[in-house]
């Protein structure tokens, strides 16, 4: 059996080698059986009907229609936590750079032309910025990266105070215990004097930081968005700046209306550009998209439910489908009337989908497969 696989994006060498044997490695391919991508955009792709998995190298799946993918029984992947650190350091420097005016001063002192250290003496007191020591810092989402953000600035002397109604328990078992629970966003707009955004973009998330948001917040507040720039409203943060109760916006999202406006710094996208995130989140991409490939075993998905069983039987079916009631009663009579025998099955749901591992002890006939393609609410039947 060999696999082909298309990549968009630069996707590290090294996460790639992890296919390996029997895989053919073809950016130009029109019926790839999976894609590795990172911030593509694949919102107005059509999809071939070979395609059996897509895996974001990356945190972030707002590049991706993920319902769109399910319902044509397409995978989604991501790398939870693969990138976490690079956007940890960045934050850090962030932080920084919105308190300190290290830019423009690094800026004017290149602008210099004579009598350098003299004039470099002479005009530094413009460029006087607070420290973040004992300041207070509001991190928005408490995940893989805000967990991290949180306990860094614990430990730079910061008061830290977390907001996220959905936290998982591994991120609060992760969370110093210096970190202070906001029961809510009012919480962190009132008493923050940095706040720094690490909730995934969605249409609950977007314009997060608004006008109203603004308002709430202590006059001079720093914001770090390294998330998504659709997180902030960018009209209102620049109303906000020339309020003067902005300081400083630090995004890594810049487009045409942020560049070059003052009390705002732009990075260009480089939160994940390390060569340690570009390398972790290529091998758990392609790591899962091969054992997804190779046994229809799902980790890490973010439209399908994790689900994994080890190889028995004499053949494997899976079967991606709509989560409503009655699909395995179906499923199971329809290889029960073919006489084939059922050695292991898991099955597993998440939200509208849901998605059955069968390992036969006898090879299904074409019939029986027809026939559980044909049941309502099936999205995609493979045999392994
Ligand atoms: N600048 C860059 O290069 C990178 C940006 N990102 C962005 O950072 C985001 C977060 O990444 P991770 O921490 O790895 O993801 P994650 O999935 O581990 O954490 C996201 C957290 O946000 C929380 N959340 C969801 N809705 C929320 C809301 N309305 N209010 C507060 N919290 C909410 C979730 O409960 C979760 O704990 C990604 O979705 C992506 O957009 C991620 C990696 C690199
Ligand atoms: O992982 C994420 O969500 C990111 O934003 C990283 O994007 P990138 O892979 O550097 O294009």
């Amino acid at each position: 059996m060999s696999y082909t696989i298309k990549t968009l994006n630069k996707i590290s060498p090294k996460g790639l080698s992890k296919f390996g044997e029997g895989y053919v490695l073809d950016d130009n391919a029109a019926n790839p059986d999976a894609i590795l991508v990172r911030s593509a955009s694949l919102h107005e792709v059509e999809f071939p009907e070979s395609l059996l998995s897509i895996a974001r190298a990356g945190a972030g799946v707002n590049n991706i229609p993920i319902d769109k993918c399910a319902e044509k029984g397409i995978v989604v992947f991501n790398t939870p936590g693969a990138n976490a650190n690079a956007v940890k350091e960045l934050a850090i420097a962030a932080m920084l750079i919105s308190s300190r005016k290290i830019v423009d001063g690094i800026n004017w002192a290149n602008s210099l032309t004579e009598n350098v250290a003299k004039e470099v003496e002479k005009g530094k007191a413009q460029f006087v910025g607070p420290e973040i020591e004992g300041k207070v810092l509001g991190v928005i989402g408490l995940g893989a990266i805000g967990v991290l953000i949180s306990n860094a600035a614990v430990n730079l002397g910061m008061e830290v105070l977390g907001y996220d109604p959905y936290i998982s328990i591994d991120a609060a078992w992760g969370l110093s215990r210096g970190v202070k629970k906001a029961p809510d966003l009012k919480t962190i707009f009132e008493q923050a004097d940095y706040i720094t955004l690490h909730m995934p973009y969605n249409e609950k998330t977007k314009g997060t930081l608004n006008a109203a948001a603004f308002a709430q917040m202590k006059d001079g507040v720093r914001i770090i968005n390294l998330s998504r720039g659709e997180l902030v409203v960018d009209e209102d943060v620049l109303a906000a700046i020339e309020s003067g109760k902005v300081s400083t916006y630090v995004t890594d999202f810049p487009n045409e209306k942020l560049i070059n406006k003052p009390g705002v710094i732009t990075i260009p996208h480089l939160g994940a550009s390390t060569p340690e995130s570009e390398d972790n989140c290529a091998e758990m991409a392609a790591k899962q998209t091969k054992l997804y490939l190779e046994t229809g075993n799902i980790k890490n998905s973010v439209n399908f439910p994790n689900c994994e069983m080890p190889m028995s039987g004499v053949q494997r079916i899976t079967i991606a489908h709509r989560n409503v009631p009655n699909m395995v009663g179906q499923i199971s009579t329809a290889l029960a009337d073919a006489k084939l025998n059922i050695e292991h099955m898991i099955n597993n749901s998440r939200g509208d989908y849901a998605y059955t591992i069968i390992d036969l002890e006898n090879k299904a006939t074409d019939d029986s497969l027809a026939r559980i393609k044909a049941i309502e609410g099936v999205l995609r039947v493979r045999v392994i």
